[in-house]
């Protein structure tokens, strides 16, 4: 029952005004009471998002000990971009006692802990000091520190001196004492996070992660996302905004965002997971171009765009996908994803009745295909085939790869640009930029799926060097040794290089060797899962409903009504 009981109600003073203040369970308000005792406005906090409350740090005096600090989350408008930020507020009370005070410390910390009991106390955070623009630990030191500290948080931070040790570290350490992990970095070290958390949930269950066919079981470790990278997608889409304050606040708060996972499978071996964007053509080309020009830091993606967009190349392929229920939700609906969003709550819904239904849980139990429907199957040339779990919302582009696509409720959009003239698909590209419908295109379909299935028709020529079931030489958990950009990506790209996939240096490479036959361009691409290349074309992906949970609520509706008290009164929330 929702009975807001009030803990602790009197008047404080901020400044030279007087307030009546009341602490209930969920609200701690203040309203301003003029001279003639009426009330003018009420500025509310909910206790969820109170971040600490502290006694005067001024040298003791009469006054000082009288008087005490919250802190608390407080939205404002970032001046550029008008996108909802989340800072630090604070609000000096004096009470008229040194008891009251006392009184006020007491119930406000209590409420904080009866009523918010998701905070984590305990972090494990790893910092990579070379994403983005290279300003993860200061990032980290000036911003996100000392709102740790104020929120009572302890956090075991380690700096990165290579690729994966996040992930490896995650797989092997004990974490016993800690509530969650948090990056500090891009869309690759929020990676590392992912492939940590689910494995070592995995390992924990006694699940193979290589089974496409298995449920995986859902990880109860919290990741948090403190935006340092290039793109940062995740945080973004799943924020609303890049800002290391704001995510500092959501973590500290305690929100729990789940997330959709996409497993991607070649051969008989998970070879990575995803949760924005796993993509073939376009999107594959400009991750392996981007890598020669990583010294560009995050503009090398618009500098790779505009040169593999000039190439216009396309690929032959056959794409196959296993169709959403259409009942539930279309990626043409126009509809947002946003906090607390109904589709998504649908899916908690059925995956808890599944859960209960089901005697062994749901966990290890198969995906069998039959029961989920049949798989339609795409052949032609592509200029981009891409699968995102979520809308991929991203500075560059606002509204994201797929503006409708949910973040939480067990499918993915995938997106099948076919062959077309340029300028047909610079319109595509554009409109990833503004808000017109880049779904609305004669040469563009997009299907919200449950899973994909890519293959190169025959004859192509990777077809031949095509080796099944060998990806545990570098699949991720095998080895311990991932498929990262700055470590073994270099070894990857070199074989990406020999077989003649994507880029110019290949072209020139064969050139030498085979003489003009094959000057024409290369017939695969590779895949950018996540900004991770892939290899080889022919993989399998299935999406994992809400396989893992961020410290983040989804995007905040703007034009939500504004907060009511209890007596209907209209309120200014913070
Ligand atoms: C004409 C303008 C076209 C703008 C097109 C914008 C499409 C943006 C879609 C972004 C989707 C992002 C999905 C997230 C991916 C990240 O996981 C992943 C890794 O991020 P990290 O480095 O932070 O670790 N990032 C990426 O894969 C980056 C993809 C970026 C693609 C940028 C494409 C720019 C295209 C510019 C075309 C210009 C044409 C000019 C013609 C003369
Ligand atoms: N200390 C390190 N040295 C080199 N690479 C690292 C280090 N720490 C993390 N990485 C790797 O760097 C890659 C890019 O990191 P990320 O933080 O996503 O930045 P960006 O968004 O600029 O790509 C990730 O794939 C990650 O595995
Ligand atoms: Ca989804």
């Amino acid at each position: 029952m929702d009975v807001d009981l009030v803990l602790l109600e009197s008047s404080l003073w901020v400044g030279k005004k007087r307030y009546w203040a009341v602490l209930t369970g969920w609200h701690f308000n203040w309203t301003e009471r003029d001279k003639k005792n009426r009330e003018k406005m009420t500025v509310s906090v909910p206790v969820s998002e109170v971040v600490g409350v502290e006694v005067s740090q001024r040298s003791q005096s009469e006054e000082a000990d009288r008087e005490f600090t919250v802190f608390y989350v407080k939205r404002t408008s970032s001046r550029s971009s008008n996108q909802l930020l989340w800072a630090l507020g604070r609000t000096q009370f004096s009470c008229p006692s040194r008891d009251l005070r006392d009184q006020w410390l007491t119930q406000l910390r209590m409420a904080l802990k009866t009523h918010s009991p998701s905070r984590p106390h305990r972090l494990l955070v790893f910092i990579n000091p070379f994403g983005g623009k290279k300003q993860g630990s200061h990032i980290y030191q000036s911003l996100v520190a000392p709102l740790f500290e104020l929120a009572g948080i302890s956090c075991h931070v380690v700096v990165t001196e290579r690729a994966n040790q996040a992930r490896d570290h995650i797989l092997k350490k004990d974490l016993t004492d800690f509530d969650g992990v948090v990056c500090v970095g891009g869309d690759g070290m929020f990676s590392e996070l992912l492939h940590g958390v689910i494995g070592r949930t995995q390992q924990e269950a006694g699940l193979s992660e290589h089974d496409p066919t298995l449920t995986l079981q859902s990880c109860d470790l919290h990741i948090g996302i403190i935006p340092a990278g290039s793109t940062d997608c995740v945080c973004f889409a799943t924020v609303g905004v890049n800002d290391p304050v704001t995510s500092a606040l959501h973590i500290i708060v305690g929100d729990s965002q789940p997330l959709d996972v996409c497993s991607v499978h070649h051969g008989s071996s998970l070879v990575r997971y995803s949760v924005s964007l796993v993509g073939y053509g376009f999107y594959g080309d400009v991750m392996a171009e981007s890598e020669k020009h990583r010294w560009m830091g995050p503009l090398r993606y618009d500098y790779s765009g505009a040169l593999v967009y000039l190439r216009n190349r396309s690929y032959a392929g056959i794409v196959q996908y296993l169709p959403a229920d259409p009942q539930l939700s279309s990626p043409r609906d126009k509809t947002r994803c946003l906090s607390r969003c109904t589709v998504c709550s649908k899916s908690t819904d059925r995956r808890l009745l599944a859960q209960s239904t089901n005697s062994s849980s749901l966990h290890g139990s198969q995906f069998s295909s039959d029961s989920e429907g049949e798989w339609v199957s795409v052949e032609g040339r592509f200029k981009a085939v891409s699968l995102t779990c979520m809308s991929s919302s991203c500075p560059r582009s606002p509204l994201g790869l797929s503006p409708s696509a949910h973040l939480a409720d067990g499918t993915g959009d995938l997106i099948i640009v076919r062959d077309t003239h340029p300028l047909g698909f610079l319109t595509f590209l554009h409109r990833h930029t503004t808000t017109q419908d880049q779904f609305d295109l004669p040469f563009v379909d997009v299907h919200r799926v449950k899973a994909v299935r890519f293959s190169l028709p025959l004859g192509t020529e990777d077809n031949e060097d095509e080796d099944e079931g060998t990806v545990k030489d570098e699949g991720l958990v095998e080895d311990g040794e991932a498929l990262s950009k700055s470590g073994s990506q270099q070894h990857l790209a070199e074989r990406v290089e020999e077989r003649g996939m994507t880029n110019d240096r290949s072209v020139k490479k064969k050139d030498l060797s085979f003489g003009l036959c094959c000057s024409k361009t290369p017939s695969v691409s590779v895949w950018n899962c996540d900004g991770e290349i892939l290899p080889y074309p022919e993989i399998l992906c299935r999406v994992h409903g809400q396989l893992v949970r961020l410290y983040a609520r989804g995007i905040e509706d703007r034009s939500a009504p504004p907060f009511t008290n209890c007596k209907g009164r209209a309120f200014l929330h913070n």
